[in-house]
């Protein structure tokens, strides 16, 4: 049915180095010579400032001078290696950000990229499980913060190479104060971990509460009208709701940043610890000169630059790494539909199921579940065959069963003789046009635009009374912001300009008016007909069940009678005549309509 998902996990560093290896491998490179220029910053100004500290000194560095205008330079080489070091150092570094920030910007535009086409090859009955709420979540917070954390892994490279080119010049200057500094960064790592891993836990639960936040955000907007109207269920949706995710949002953000804040300062502040104890205590046991020991200061002092750096960046790791535990966790539930091998198959003649079965898996109680079948059905190619029945019957879910957007978990679909299968479901989708009550009206005709196709277009706009209302260029709607029952001719309008083999309309006509409900009926549906399309539709208006050339008549899931020819007339005459159905009447909206798409 659906590929087996691999099992892949985001490595935040894996997600730079992937999309664009060559920059990165320079970024990392500059970044690690900036990262050693600054290094020697520190020996040159105590070269600078204590010539006898240094082994290596020219004696021309200390002896000459150069006039610059009316400045006096003293040591001149040696000022203009310092100002060519900075010079590099600055250059490095803006080289080395600039490919980082291209990379985290091509690393974010490609996760987004894959959860667009992760979410493209997710079968229907998994994407309406997970829902909106999460996917949005994912895109619009975990990607986010998934980035930031990846493009901070070089910086903290950088930082590490400053680090350890200090480490060398204090190795230089005295191998015990280097053991020592070795020895504390070594317990702090460790220690400063603690509250690390405790600020994570309570990050991760924040963000687990923002996706009933997102939810809870979605029936603000999409219930406003429900809320308005009643005071009691607007408090108690705030409360008992989005308050109640907020209130554990902010617990979880306060603790969680408080152990960070906690673990990131302490890890700041370590090197302030180290300082303390070389200058209090080491230099009681241990031959320092006084030029040492300030040599050792500065280095130390220097060091909690890249330090602080390092355990700031730490956090946004932090946090990425949240954000990538729950894209994997999302993309883990995420299955990938078989693309298929076949890419076309012949016009389809005769739908056909046999034996299928269906249950809506993932509810919080499978024995609520709802189950479809067994059903056996075949429809033919110009025929309109109606799905009748009362809510719940599962009408709709055979629909989606037919227009192959449910994969049956038991029997076949049939297109002719061909079973639908993971190698031609794709090809076959593409013969089917469907519109449900939850459609989605694209502003564009996506796929299909063409000059000829606005001809067309504009032509079907007057005849659908949408004329004045919406305009049509370059296959683009000037709007789509029109009453419901527009929206739907509208829609139809789509997949008309589709021309496919197979039509689904899932109570289309329930929002149009009495007009043009006659016209779907006396018009459009038999105009499909003539045009030899094969059209299902699901209805609940019993005065057109006589005009249909099979009636499938549902309940509980399967299917009650099928009704054909001359019966459905003789058995749906009564209701006809009741609805007050007449022949000049229908002759009437024939003439109206006429040629209507
Ligand atoms: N996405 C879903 N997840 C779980 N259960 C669902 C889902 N969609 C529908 N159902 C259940 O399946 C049953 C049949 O629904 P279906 O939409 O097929 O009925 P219908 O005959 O089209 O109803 P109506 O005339 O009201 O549109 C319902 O009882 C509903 O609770």
């Amino acid at each position: 049915m659906v590929e087996n998902n691999t099992k892949s996990s985001i490595r935040l560093f894996g997600l730079l180095s992937s999309t664009s290896p060559n920059k990165i491998f320079f970024a990392i490179l500059l970044g690690s010579l900036a990262g050693l220029a600054y290094a020697i910053i520190v020996p040159l100004i105590l070269l600078s400032l204590q010539p006898e500290l240094s082994r290596l000194m020219q004696p021309e560095f200390s002896s000459s001078y150069w006039l610059l205008g009316v400045f006096e330079i003293s040591n001149p080489a040696q000022a203009l290696f310092f100002f060519s070091v900075v010079m590099f150092i600055l250059l490095c570094r803006v080289i080395s950000e600039s490919l980082i920030a291209q990379s985290s910007i091509d690393a974010t535009v490609g996760l987004r990229k894959m959860l667009y086409a992760r979410i493209i090859q997710l079968p229907i009955q998994k994407l309406e499980q997970i829902g909106p709420s999460r996917l949005l979540t994912a895109l619009n917070n975990d990607i986010g913060q998934i980035s930031v954390g990846a493009s901070v892994m070089p910086n903290i490279l950088v930082a590490s190479t400053t680090i350890f080119g200090m480490f060398g010049f204090l190795i230089y200057l005295k191998l015990e104060v280097f053991l020592f500094i070795i020895w504390v960064i070594v317990f702090g790592a460790l220690t400063y971990r603690i509250p690390l891993l405790f600020g994570r836990k309570y990050m991760s639960k924040a963000r687990n509460s923002f996706d009933g936040i997102q939810e809870g955000m979605r029936g603000l907007v999409y219930g406003a009208k429900e809320l308005k109207l009643n005071q009691h269920r607007q408090h108690a949706y705030l409360t008992e709701n989005i308050h109640s995710f907020e209130h554990r949002f902010s617990v979880a953000q306060k603790h969680g940043r408080t152990l960070l804040s906690l673990g990131m300062n302490y890890g700041t502040l370590i090197s302030f610890f180290a300082i303390g104890i070389v200058t209090y205590v080491m230099a009681n046991y241990y031959v320092l000169s006084q030029q040492s020991l300030l040599g050792v200061v500065m280095v130390l002092l220097y060091l909690t630059g890249p330090v602080s750096t390092v355990m700031n960046l730490m956090s946004s790791i932090i946090m990425a790494r949240v954000g990538a535990r729950k894209l994997d966790a999302l993309l883990s539930e995420m299955p990938i539909e078989a693309s298929g091998k076949v890419t076309e198959v012949a016009d389809c003649q005769q739908l056909r199921v046999t034996g299928v079965e269906y249950t809506y898996s993932g509810l919080k109680s499978e024995d609520h579940a709802f189950h479809l079948g067994p059903i056996d059905l075949t429809i033919h190619r110009g025929d309109v065959t109606y799905l009748v029945g009362g809510n719940g019957s599962g009408k709709t879910t055979l629909a989606k069963l037919l227009s192959l957007h449910y994969i049956p978990e038991k029997g076949h679909v049939y297109f002719d003789d061909q079973v639908v299968n993971d190698d031609n479901r794709q090809a076959c989708r593409q013969q089917i046009s469907a519109i449900y009550s939850d459609f989605y009206l694209f502003t564009k005709l996506f796929g299909l635009s063409s000059e000829e196709l606005d001809a067309r277009a504009v032509l079907s706009l007057k005849q659908l009374g949408l004329e004045g209302k919406v305009t049509i260029k370059d296959g683009e709607f000037s709007s789509t912001d029109l009453s419901a029952g527009q929206k739907k001719r509208l829609a139809l309008l789509v997949t008309y300009l589709e021309d496919r083999s197979i039509y689904v309309f899932d109570e289309w006509a329930a929002d149009q008016d009495p007009g043009f409900k006659e016209i779907f009926y006396y018009n459009i549906l038999p105009e499909l007909k003539k045009r030899n399309k094969m059209v299902i539709v699901i209805t609940h208006d019993d005065r057109y069940f006589h005009l249909a050339d099979k009636l499938v008549k549902m309940e509980n899931g399967k299917i009650l009678e099928e009704v054909t020819g001359e019966n459905v007339q003789l058995s749906q005459a009564h209701s006809a005549v009741g609805a007050g159905t007449s022949e000049s009447s229908i002759e009437n909206h024939g003439q109206e309509a006429d040629g209507v798409i």
